[in-house]
């Protein structure tokens, strides 16, 4: 990277300022999480700073409006100043400067909305409710109790056209809304070596990352773990993937829904093939081939790094990976079975040569969700509850799931 390069970063990165995220004032319970984003650097009714956000980050130059991520960091992560003012009840506080980067020390969470490649109304403001219980759960247990959270990013990437909405509807205009794959992926890949060249982590932690995905973003957490060759992009430079990926309510055999639609979910036959074609063209075989449990095996992939620049020393460190399989039964539009047949070609891919089977039940929440391990990889099943958008509208399920990966990193 040269320094040029270096210089582009910083200037997209100091584009964009800290503004506070607050949470109500005391120790609350998680469930009572407001999360509201100050534009003033005073909070005036006496609420207090849990987190830092940028929201809109561009992640390439010239990048359009969706080219772009929202990050948040715990406020105890930065070393600015919270002091009540003269007035007494408000407080005066000093945001990180836009260009400081954070520490980069603890595990980060990438998240990738869902909305069917398409969908305007769904986007990287998806993850806020669950970012919001995340720093209000640190807030109120720090020093306690150390969760080792870097910080969080959900990127946007560029959306196929949506026949409900052309790019000049009223209310949800703007550009980077004619995308065709592998625009989707180039996106979210470039969004995840961005972070990864500001924050420069170490050899022993550079792996350290959970990608976690909703829905079609699921999907793209999945593809995100091949190598970019398989789209015919150039190698992501110095792109490493991360130890564990949870995929939430996921789409994970596109080809095979549209052939067969699972029982009850036939209905929606007509609905996938368009949102598929719109995202990926007529060819059923590219549909094949980017579904992460219809492709040819590419879980070897997983283990590589693009570009080749990574240190001997992290080369040396072969670090367990780790999948998270979320899926609702009460989901209408993804049907249970997409979450069993990337379970069982993760479970067949995995070498199989030491296979070796973990008993019980090990993400510990004692709901009788299943775990079992192959060679280096182990995979996790959750049922959850709710509709397909709920996790995400909600947010504290999802933020414990994400807590508890947090714990295992
Ligand atoms: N609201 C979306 C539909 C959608 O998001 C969706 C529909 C069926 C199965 C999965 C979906 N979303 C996956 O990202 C749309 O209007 O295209």
């Amino acid at each position: 990277m040269t320094e040029e390069e270096e210089d582009r970063d910083r200037a997209l990165w100091a584009s964009v300022p800290w503004t506070p995220v607050t949470g109500p004032p005391g120790p609350t319970t998680p469930d009572d999480t407001t999360i509201t984003s100050a534009a003033s650097s005073t909070t005036g009714n006496g609420s207090v700073i849990i987190g830092w956000q940028k929201k809109d980050v561009p992640y390439l130059p010239n990048a359009t409006a969706l080219q772009a991520f929202d990050i948040w960091i715990p406020a105890s992560s930065t070393s600015s100043s919270q002091q009540p003012s003269k007035e007494g009840s408000a407080v005066d506080v000093v945001p990180p400067e836009p260009n400081s980067i954070p520490g980069g020390k603890g595990v980060w969470v990438v998240f990738l909305h869902g909305g069917a490649w398409r969908d305007p109304r769904v986007s990287s403001t998806s993850f806020s409710p669950t970012a919001g219980h995340i720093l209000r759960h640190i807030h109120n247990r720090h020093q306690k109790e150390d969760v080792r959270l870097g910080g969080m990013i959900s990127l946007n990437y560029r959306l196929s056209p949506h026949p409900d909405y052309p790019p000049n509807h009223p209310e949800y205009p703007g550009d980077g809304r004619g995308a065709k794959h592998p625009d989707h992926i180039h996106d979210v890949l470039s969004g995840i070596s961005f972070l990864q060249r500001l924050l420069k982590p170490s050899p022993e932690n550079e792996d350290e990352f959970v990608l976690v995905g909703h829905s079609c973003g699921a999907t793209l957490a999945f593809q995100a773990l091949m190598d970019s060759s398989r789209r015919g992009l150039p190698p992501t430079q110095g792109l490493v993937k991360p130890s564990v990926v949870v995929g939430v309510n996921g789409l994970y055999d596109l080809a095979g829904f549209i052939k067969a639609p699972t029982k009850g979910y036939e209905g929606l036959r007509d609905a996938y093939e368009k949102f598929v074609a719109g995202a990926f063209g007529e060819d059923e075989s590219v549909w094949r081939e980017v579904g992460p449990a219809s492709a040819g095996n590419w879980l070897p992939e997983w283990q590589t790094l693009e570009g080749g620049q990574r240190t001997e020393e992290g080369r040396k460190r072969v670090r367990k990976r780790k999948a998270v399989l979320v899926q609702s039964k009460q989901d209408t539009l993804v049907p249970y079975d997409q979450l069993e047949k990337m379970r069982d070609y993760l479970l067949k891919h995995a070498t199989t040569a030491a296979a070796a089977a973990a008993a019980g039940d090990g993400d510990g929440d004692g709901d009788g969700d299943g775990e079992e391990e192959r060679a280096g990889l182990q995979v996790f099943e959750m049922e959850i509850g709710g509709e397909h958008d709920e996790i995400w509208e909600k947010g504290d399920q999802l933020a414990r799931i994400l807590l508890k990966v947090i714990s295992w990193l």
